[in-house]
């Protein structure tokens, strides 16, 4: 592989080593962080993800429990669910695995998760903390996506970066972060005009759009940063990121292919914050 191409793997296994040692030394004064993840329905997407979640926080000792309630829970079962949850001390952190079935809102659910456990960080209370640059639990993927830029080397700050996408789970957030770390940020969408020549102006690329290869070289400055949020499954069943690959891959400056590195720094991203809102409630 050419030796642009990010190993995250490598990274994954860097962050998640510090994170146990971190852990190990909490558990020998007897205290565990623990997560519940709460999936609702059969999404076969989603059930990989828990169990992917699920085999992360053993991996680096936190604690964690899965709750599968059938697609048919009322959106009252569920909140009752949150409440017990937020109540437990057991649990430092609650992620309720979207999307939810259509007859519950996401808004409500999300509302009502403790803001101290919302290791998500897509509760108001945190998305307007990170919006005027407080401290609070950062949103995974963007927060992954950082970590990512960062550990290629480069220098954020002075940078010009664009990002395709503006859902509020990651190009919103990742394009705040961004911001933070002082890029000179343009967010780019289905309305936006001439995305080809804003691209290629860029230092660092971040694509979450959700359709399979649809950055080509056009999109790409020599040396470019690119980023690839994207998951699509494929007819074929193979997984294929927003960003075509092959076609990029020379062009580009470090970059990520999918699978293997922002799914994986997501997970690693939860167990970060797992990890912070267990020491932030303990004190
Ligand atoms: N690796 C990981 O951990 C994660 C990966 N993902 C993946 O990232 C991708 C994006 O997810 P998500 O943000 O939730 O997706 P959404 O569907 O919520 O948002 C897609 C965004 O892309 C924009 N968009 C769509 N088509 C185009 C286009 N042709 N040109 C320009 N902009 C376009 C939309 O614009 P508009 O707002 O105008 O509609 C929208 O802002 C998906 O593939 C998803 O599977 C998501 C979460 C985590
Ligand atoms: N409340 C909530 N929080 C989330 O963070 C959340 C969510 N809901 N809903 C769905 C999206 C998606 N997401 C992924 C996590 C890991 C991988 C991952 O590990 N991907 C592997 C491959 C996995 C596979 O083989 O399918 C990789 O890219 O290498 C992917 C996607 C978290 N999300």
């Amino acid at each position: 592989m050419s030796e642009n191409v990010i190993n995250g793997k490598q990274i994954v296994a860097d962050i998640r080593g510090k994170l146990k040692e971190e852990i190990d030394l909490l558990a020998a004064e007897g205290f565990r962080p623990g997560l519940a993840v709460v999936l609702v329905g059969e999404d076969p997407a989603s059930a990989v993800y828990v169990r992917n979640k699920a085999k992360a926080c053993e991996q680096v000792g936190i604690y964690s429990e899965v709750h599968r309630l059938p697609a048919e829970t009322s959106q009252v079962e569920l909140l009752e669910l949150v409440d017990k949850l937020n109540r437990d001390t057991k649990i430092h952190g609650i992620l309720v695995q979207l999307p939810l079935p259509k007859h519950i809102s996401e808004d409500a659910v999300i509302d009502a998760i403790a803001v101290e456990k919302d290791v998500d960080g897509f509760h108001p209370i945190n998305v307007g903390n990170l919006s005027i640059g407080k401290p609070s639990l950062l949103p995974c993927t963007p927060a992954g996506v950082i970590e990512i830029i960062k550990r290629t080397g480069i220098t954020i700050s002075g940078k010009r970066a664009v990002v395709i996408g503006r859902s509020n789970i990651v190009g919103k957030p990742v394009s705040m972060l961004l911001l933070r770390e002082n890029a000179t940020v343009t967010v780019c969408h289905s309305r936006t005009e001439n995305m080809k020549e804003l691209c290629r102006e860029a230092d660092i690329l971040v694509v979450a759009i959700g359709k399979p290869k649809f950055v080509t070289k056009e999109f790409v400055k020599p040396g470019a940063v690119v980023i690839d949020v994207g998951i699509n499954r494929l007819e074929d069943g193979t997984l294929a990121g927003d960003v075509d690959f092959n076609d990029v891959v020379d062009t580009a400056g470090p970059i990520t292919p999918v699978p293997g590195v922002v799914g994986p720094m997501t997970i690693t991203m939860l167990l970060h914050n797992t990890l912070q809102a267990a020491k932030a409630l303990r004190a």
